[in-house]
Order: C-alpha cells, then sequence, then structure tokens
C-alpha cells in the first residue's frame, strides 16, 4: 500500500497554521513523524484518520480519496490517540469484545478466537480479566494498540505512544510494534528520537507545521557525517559559540558543558570531531526554527 499525502494545509480558527504544504510518501513499514511539541503531528494524524478536515491537499491510500471517502478508510484504519478513555470498571477482555462487536464481528465464538489472539499478541493475556482503569501506562498503551489492530487494519496510526513509558514497558512497546510494521503502514508520531531510530525505515522531521526532512535514518546519519562537532567549554562561554557556530545540542556534565556543532569542515579551536546520530539530525532541522538549547 501506499499513502500519499499532497500539499496538504490546515489553519485553525485562532490563525495558528497547524500544516503548512505537507507533502510525505509512506509505504508499508513503520514510518516515524518525528517533531517537538505544537509541530503538527497530531493535526496530521487526525486528518490521516479522518478525524479533521484539511483546508486544502489531498490524501491517497492507493487509489481511496482519504478526504472524501471517509468511511471506506475506517473500515481500513486502526488508531491510537495520543490520550484515549477507558472504561475504568470494565476488563480488558470484556472491552475489547465489545469494540470486535462495533467493529463488525458478529460472530461470538469467532470474537472469542480474536480477543484470545489479540491479547495474546500484546502480552496481556493473563491480566485480561482486570479492570482497565487498574492498569499501568503500558499496559494501557498496550491494550490501545490491541483495539487498533481489530477488523485487520491496512493503516495503523499511533500516536506519540511511548511519551510517559518506563524503559521496560517501552520496550515491550517496541516490540510490539515492530512486528506490525511488514504488511501495513505504521505512522508513529513521535517526539522521541530514539523510537525512531529503534523502529523506524522511514521518517519525517515536521516543525511548525512544515516538513523539514523525509528519508532513511541511516541515510541521514550518513549525511551528518565529518559535520559533527564536539567541545567541553563553560557555561558562560555559551552564547559567545552560539554566535560563532550552529550549536545544536548541550548537555551539562558534571559542571562543563558539552555542545555539538555543526559545522561543515572541522571548526579547530579544540573541537573534537564526534559520530553523527538521529538526535544530530534531528537538533540540527530543528534549530534553523525552534531554539534547541535549553539551559
Ligand atoms: N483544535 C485546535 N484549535 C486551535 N489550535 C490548535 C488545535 N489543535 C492544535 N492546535 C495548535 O496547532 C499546533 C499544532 O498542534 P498539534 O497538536 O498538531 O501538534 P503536535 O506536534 O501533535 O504537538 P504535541 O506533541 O504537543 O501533541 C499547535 O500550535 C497547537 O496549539
Amino acid at each position: 500500500m501506499q499513502l500519499t499525502i499532497n500539499s496538504l494545509s490546515k489553519t485553525y480558527s485562532n490563525g495558528v497554521k497547524a500544516l503548512k504544504d505537507v507533502s510525505l510518501n509512506l509505504s508499508n513499514g513503520m514510518f516515524g513523524l518525528l517533531g517537538p511539541n505544537g509541530a503538527g503531528k497530531s493535526s496530521l494524524m487526525r486528518t490521516i484518520a479522518t478525524l479533521q478536515e484539511a483546508d486544502s491537499g489531498s490524501i491517497f491510500l492507493d487509489d481511496l480519496n482519504v478526504l472524501q471517502d471517509k468511511t471506506k478508510v475506517r473500515q481500513l484504519l486502526g488508531y491510537l490517540p495520543q490520550e484515549f478513555g477507558v472504561y475504568p470498571k470494565i476488563s480488558a477482555e470484556r472491552m475489547l469484545d465489545h469494540i470486535a462487536q462495533l467493529k463488525g464481528v458478529g460472530n461470538k465464538s469467532e470474537r472469542k478466537e480474536l480477543v484470545a489472539a489479540l491479547l495474546d499478541n500484546v502480552n496481556l493475556s493473563k491480566d485480561k480479566k482486570k479492570s482497565l482503569g487498574t492498569y499501568s501506562g503500558g499496559m494501557k498503551q498496550r491494550f490501545g494498540i490491541a483495539q487498533a489492530l481489530i477488523g485487520n487494519p491496512k493503516l495503523i496510526i499511533v500516536d506519540e505512544p511511548t511519551a510517559g513509558l518506563d524503559p521496560a514497558e517501552r520496550n515491550r512497546f517496541y516490540n510490539l510494534l515492530s512486528q506490525l510494521g511488514e504488511n501495513t503502514i505504521v505512522i508513529l508520531s513521535t517526539h522521541i528520537v530514539e523510537d525512531v531510530s529503534t523502529l523506524c525505515s522511514n521518517f519525517a522531521i515536521i516543525c511548525q507545521g512544515e516538513v523539514l526532512y523525509a528519508g532513511q535514518p541511516d541515510n541521514a546519519v550518513k549525511e551528518m557525517e565529518g559535520k559533527i562537532f564536539t567541545k567541553a567549554i563553560s557555561k558562560q562561554e555559551l552564547s559567545f559559540y552560539q554566535d560563532d557556530f550552529t550549536v545544536i545540542s548541550t548537555q551539562l556534565k558534571t559542571g562543563k558543558l558539552h555542545i555539538r556543532v555543526l559545522h561543515e569542515s572541522d571548526p579547530g579551536k579544540g573541537f573534537l570531531p564526534a559520530t553523527p546520530n538521529l538526535e544530530d539530525v534531528y537538533f540540527s532541522n530543528i534549530a534553523t526554527r525552534v531554539d534547541v538549547n535549553t539551559i
């Protein structure tokens, strides 16, 4: 399948331009949509999920016009929104059975089998009788994936799923997501660079409603080779370095400020060459729009 987004724009009634001429091409596999808070990720996800209108532009899932044929799109869609409410007193098993019924799985024994397979898939079988209100953040997210998988969706959208998960739960969630990508388009919206480097074969960086970069994580990192340099400085010197260099990240460690700069060639002045990573790609792109130095 192919998801083709062409020149999509959206301005909210308060004047915020959430999407500005966004164009992206997605194929089967995991696609990371990376951007800071307020970048426009959720606006894009909600538009693809047919939950809100765009002002202009088009989205096609193969030949299907997403912005017009909403009912057909919803039959192919699995959506895990950023915030989703659960009925606290109902068990995961009963809730999944109910959602499966709503999604048209009428036969009771078929539903039972489906729910058991889903619970097993997201590793919640042993907790299936517990009420959803007692679930941890990670368990809720895994339940969210289970409900999104009902009906064998061809397009799965997960909006910032790992925010707030502890490392073990995040790993469990990564493992679950990485099994999904092969025959479906999975769009993972996140502000966590590690989510993309761990899971995604393709990604885009979005900031202030615009796509700043689209490509493969490995290639993006390769393009940075020989251009990232690091130096430990005192905190007071930062503004001086910011005047002369593109400082893309700062990290305070044992009283020293470790800065990373983007520079076409060795800047000298005590800088050391550094091995680039996806965070460098991310910060060097968004540094053109927002202040990335947070001390
Ligand atoms: N319904 C709305 N009405 C007005 N402005 C909105 C609405 N929804 C979002 N915005 C604004 O649009 C911009 C993009 O928001 P959006 O939620 O799409 O970004 P995001 O990348 O998902 O951010 P976050 O990671 O914080 O969820 C922000 O400036 C936000 O305040």
